[in-house]
């Protein structure tokens, strides 16, 4: 049985490169589709939230002497082609899937209306929230955050590279440790960057819960939404 009735998953765009050098990988995006299916064949309404680090981020060396806003906004173009190809790929495996973009592209997709999306999570679509924020100077986890509040998702899930929150980055520090749970205060006061402090804080004031687990891993996303003990929870 789930143990949640609407969730918010963010999808780590990176991930979707898989062993590729950027872009989207066939195999990957399917994997992850497939994953997700599971829970929403339970009758868990999902929405996500996808990245596009593998196409391209704000901070990153692609941008280097650009103007941040300007590097900022094809991040943003980066999780509108994501979040195409995840709908399109949720399509082929028999979901259904809308996609609605936080800056205004209306021949490609509609436009992010709130009454809309959540009349498409009652009647069991899967609603893919493209374009971030809509702002510059944000990232995907702050627009999961916001928008997992907005929704009354019951947890936010961000599924990515690593297995939960650790003491320090794990990519880097052979000797960190990973958490069981962590209070959001702690979090943001031991500067953990596995999300950044603005989707912490905003998760924090609402009282929304954020699961952090592996997107690697199979069969995790169906423990979270199940309630079992997989990856990190972070929480007031
Ligand atoms: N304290 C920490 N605990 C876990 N991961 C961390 C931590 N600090 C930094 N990281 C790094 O943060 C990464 C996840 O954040 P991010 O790059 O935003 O991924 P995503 O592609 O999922 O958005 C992990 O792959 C990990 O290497
Ligand atoms: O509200 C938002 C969300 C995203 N971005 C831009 O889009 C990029 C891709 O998103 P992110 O880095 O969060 O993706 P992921 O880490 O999941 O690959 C970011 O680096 C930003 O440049 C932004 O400007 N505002």
């Amino acid at each position: 049985m789930p143990a949640y009735k609407r969730i918010l998953l963010k999808l780590s765009g990176e991930a979707l490169m898989g062993d590729d050098a950027y872009g989207i990988n066939r195999a990957t995006i399917v994997r992850m589709v497939r994953e997700v299916r599971q829970v929403t064949d339970q009758g868990v309404e999902v929405a996500v939230v996808i990245g596009g680090g593998n196409i391209f981020r704000g901070v990153a060396g692609g941008s280097v002497g650009m103007d941040r806003a300007t590097a900022d906004y094809m991040g943003m173009l980066a999780t509108v082609m994501n979040s195409l190809a995840l709908a399109d790929t949720m399509r082929q495996e028999g979901m259904t899937a809308r996609v609605m973009s936080a800056i205004s592209i209306e021949q490609v997709v509609e436009p992010y209306v709130r009454p809309k999306a959540l009349q498409y999570l009652e009647e069991g679509k899967v609603v893919v929230f493209a374009a971030g924020t809509g702002n510059p100077f944000f990232t995907t986890d702050t627009a999961a955050a916001l928008r997992g509040a907005e929704i009354g998702a019951e947890l936010v899930l961000k599924a990515t590279k690593v297995d939960g929150v650790y003491t320090a980055d794990p990519a880097k520090d052979p000797d960190a440790k990973r958490y069981e749970n962590i209070t959001f205060d702690e979090a943001i006061a031991r500067n953990l960057q596995v999300m950044d402090a603005t989707a912490f804080a905003l998760c924090r004031d609402q009282k929304l819960p954020i699961k952090v687990f592996s997107i690697f891993k199979p069969g995790a996303l169906e423990r979270v939404v199940r309630g079992e003990n997989e990856g990190t929870l972070v929480h007031v």
